[in-house]
């Protein structure tokens, strides 16, 4: 029996999963306090799913990852991913920016087996914390046989998101990860894993960034949002730093006269603008304003992970029609 256990690597990052509180009502304020042996020695029960590798990258709060760190995840879960005695990884993350981790790695890690990331929106101090059911619910799905060739996951509350679609939608519920419009890929109850759907979009082996994160840097792009009586000195404190910027823009990628201006300015200085929508679901398809602004359809990518696409495409090219397919495709 034991002999047939998956082999599942643990890649511990931090966020609320690992965090503490003095009080078991503190739902905010606590501090990222446990390492990835003490989340996993809080589930005995996993013992009974998997045998484990660990690696903690940091211990550290979502919205401070940055380059560095996001690249040695990366480079952590490819090296777990290559050898032939590892069958899946788990990331346990913080929250805030796990969509955003999540989607990098469905673009550059060159894999087929499963890599679930999972992150708890109480610390594990609060009466009721989510963290250990969803980390045992992770590591259900990473050993699942049927989690093969999926991409990156998302396991939070018993669902199976792909880091395609899913996005934060609670600040605060247990029920924080919504998948848009497109819906979950399927349910993990306990040992019980099935899936409804596949991600038809490209990803992981089959992705045009495959280990991009072998490659250096990224090149830098910010994320303006557009609103009513915007200005254009967030495009002007761009211009000149960023290779790209991604508009936030309402409705269907509708531009306020500003950001017209703006994505004007960015064109003149070769700053590529990708128009993505600050709302969290439905298209902006490419129009004339494309032709007219020099501008990208963003699709149905939030401003954050056409955020990562960009960066991602211009590393390897600032040739407009060549980005555009890109954003047509991912
Ligand atoms: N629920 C969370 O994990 C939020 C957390 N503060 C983070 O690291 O993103």
């Amino acid at each position: 029996m034991i002999d047939n256990k998956p082999r599942i690597a643990i890649v511990a990052t931090g966020g609320t999963i690992a965090s503490t509180a003095a009080d078991k009502t503190q739902l905010a304020d606590y501090k990222v306090s446990a390492g990835v042996s003490d989340l996993v020695a809080a589930v005995p029960a996993l013992e009974s799913l998997a045998d484990f590798e660990f690696e903690q990258i940091c211990n550290i709060e979502s919205h401070g990852i940055d380059d560095a760190v996001l690249m040695r995840i990366a480079q952590a879960v490819q090296r777990f991913c290559d050898r032939s005695d590892i069958d899946g990884v788990v990331i346990t993350h913080g929250t805030d920016t796990l969509e955003e981790t999540a989607f990098f790695l469905h673009l550059t890690v060159d894999t087929t087996k499963p890599i679930v990331l999972v992150g708890a929106m109480r610390p594990g101090s609060a009466v009721s914390a989510d963290g250990p059911l969803n980390l045992f619910h992770a590591v259900a799905v990473a050993g699942n046989p049927t989690s093969h060739g999926r991409g990156v996951l998302v396991v939070m509350n018993d669902r199976i998101a792909s880091a395609r679609h899913v996005t934060k939608g609670h600040a605060n519920g247990v029920d924080a990860f919504v998948p848009t419009e497109f819906g979950y890929l399927g349910l993990v109850f306990g040992r019980w894993v099935q899936y409804h759907s596949r991600v038809e979009l490209p990803h992981t082996a089959n992705s045009d960034f495959k280990r991009a994160f072998e490659q250096g840097n990224l090149p830098p792009v910010d994320v303006i949002y557009d609103h009513q009586g915007a200005d254009t000195h967030h495009y002007r404190a761009s211009i000149g730093c960023a290779k790209g910027i991604v508009l936030a823009a309402t409705g269907q990628g509708s531009l306020s006269p500003q950001a017209k201006q703006g994505a004007e300015m960015a064109r003149d200085a070769g700053v590529v603008i990708v128009r993505s929508t600050r709302v969290w679901q439905g298209v902006v398809r490419s129009s004339e304003k494309d032709d007219r602004f020099g501008t990208v359809a963003g699709y149905t990518l939030n401003p954050a992970k056409a955020r990562i696409l960009l960066r991602l495409a211009l590393r390897s090219t600032d040739d407009l029609s060549q980005i555009r397919a890109w954003f047509t495709r991912y």
